[in-house]
Formats: structure tokens, C-alpha cells, sequence
């Protein structure tokens, strides 16, 4: 099987659509307030109609309480959750039983000694999400197009399925799945024009160069 491709903070139909197209297995909606790609339950409701089967709705969420969760869901029919904040294992697991979805966790790393939380976390999360961990100033815990060394990744078994991420770009994710061996990745600004505004033909390059068999 090919390498599965997430583009995530689609806020437009346009963006939305050239993901589709291209064959992105995965779109993400960011539930983040403070996110320049943050999308109201309404909007991505409006956007989750343009979704085929087979193509996953993901929700982005931040530390959410089960109230946020409850209201996106009521809008939104997400078929998985990922969560980029600081939540526990036992919070993971809680919110998985809770939404009846499957729950793929963001661990951020910047050196060897966040690769642990790789098993705590696999043991609970339905996947997982490697990013880069972002400066203790940042405003958001993730998007924030930086990557952290992908040497780190080299040999090493996950408990489940994943997705690397973290400053990916059509530049250099060739270069990134060769080295890591990812099962798949996730963008987001590094296919914008803009913060918050995706462009489409950096997502239809960014989708050729991922899905490319690698020599
Ligand atoms: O995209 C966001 O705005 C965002 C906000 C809060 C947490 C995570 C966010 N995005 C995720 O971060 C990684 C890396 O993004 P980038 O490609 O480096 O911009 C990715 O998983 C996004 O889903």
C-alpha cells in the first residue's frame, strides 16, 4: 500500500476539492480557535458534504472538553479525531469511548526523549501522529510549519498505524519518506499561500510527490 496523504486546515471548498482530486485519504478541519485555519462547526459542515467515502474527515481538536467535542459533533459527521494538545493517555482513551471514533494522537518531538511517549500513547490511540513539538512560546501546538530531525524515526517500530508531520513541504517530503519510512504524512502550511490560506497547486504537488513509489 502507498503512502496516505492528510491535508489538514482546509477552511474552502477549492482547497477541499483539489485535495479530493488529487487523492488525499485524509482532510482535516481544525477546531482550534486561536488557529488562523480554524473552521466554525457550521463551515466544516458545509465543507464535510463535498467528502466522498473512502476520503476520512478528520477533526482537529486542542485539549477539548466533552462539550466542544458534543458540539462539533452535532454538526459534523467526523470520522476521526485527532488531538493535538496535552491530553493524558487516560484522556485519550476517555474521549475515544466517548465519541464511538477512532482517536489518532500528535506526539511532538524535538529529541530522543519524547520517542517514549510513542509507546504510552500507542497503547491507547487508534493512531498516531508524529510532529515536530513546538517552542514553548508558540501560539498553536502544531502548524506552525517547523520539522524536527527525521533521523530520529529511523528504525523504529510504532505500535499503530501513523502519520509524520512537521514542516512538510512538496520540496522536501520526498526526502522525508524515504528517510522514515512514514506510512503517511500530514501538511498544512506547507501547502498555503498564506497563514490559513491554502494554495492548490502546492496541495496537488505536495499529493504527486507523497504517493510517488520512492527508489
Ligand atoms: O494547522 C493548525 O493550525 C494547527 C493548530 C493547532 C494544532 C495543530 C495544527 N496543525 C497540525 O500541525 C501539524 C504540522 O503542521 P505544519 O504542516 O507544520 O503546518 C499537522 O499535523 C497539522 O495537522
Amino acid at each position: 500500500m502507498g503512502v496516505s496523504v492528510k491535508i489538514c486546515g482546509l477552511t474552502e471548498a477549492e482547497g477541499l476539492a483539489a485535495a479530493i482530486e488529487a487523492g488525499a485519504r485524509y482532510v482535516g478541519f481544525v477546531f482550534f480557535e486561536k488557529s488562523p485555519r480554524h473552521v466554525t462547526p457550521e463551515a466544516a459542515a458545509a465543507l464535510a458534504v463535498q467528502v466522498p467515502m473512502g476520503v476520512a474527515k478528520v477533526g482537529l481538536f486542542v485539549d477539548p472538553d466533552d462539550a466542544a467535542l458534543d458540539r462539533v459533533l452535532a454538526h459534523v459527521p467526523l470520522d476521526l479525531i485527532q488531538l493535538h494538545g496535552s491530553e493524558s493517555p487516560d484522556r485519550v482513551a476517555g474521549i475515544r469511548s466517548r465519541t464511538g471514533l477512532p482517536v489518532m494522537k500528535a506526539i511532538g518531538v524535538s529529541g530522543p526523549q519524547d520517542l517514549d511517549r510513542i509507546w504510552d500513547y500507542g497503547l491507547v490511540s487508534d493512531m498516531l501522529l508524529i510532529d515536530a513539538k513546538a517552542p514553548e512560546d508558540a501560539v498553536l501546538p502544531g502548524g506552525n510549519g517547523l520539522a524536527f530531525d527525521w533521523r530520529l524515526l529511523v528504525g523504529r517500530q510504532m505500535l499503530k498505524p501513523w502519520l509524520l508531520a512537521g514542516g512538510l513541504t512538496p520540496e522536501n517530503v520526498t526526502e522525508a519518506i524515504r528517510l522514515t519510512r512514514a506510512q503517511g504524512v500530514d501538511v498544512s502550511s506547507g501547502v498555503e499561500s498564506a497563514p490559513g490560506v491554502k494554495d492548490p497547486d502546492r496541495i496537488r504537488r505536495f499529493i504527486a510527490r507523497a504517493t510517488a513509489p520512492i527508489l
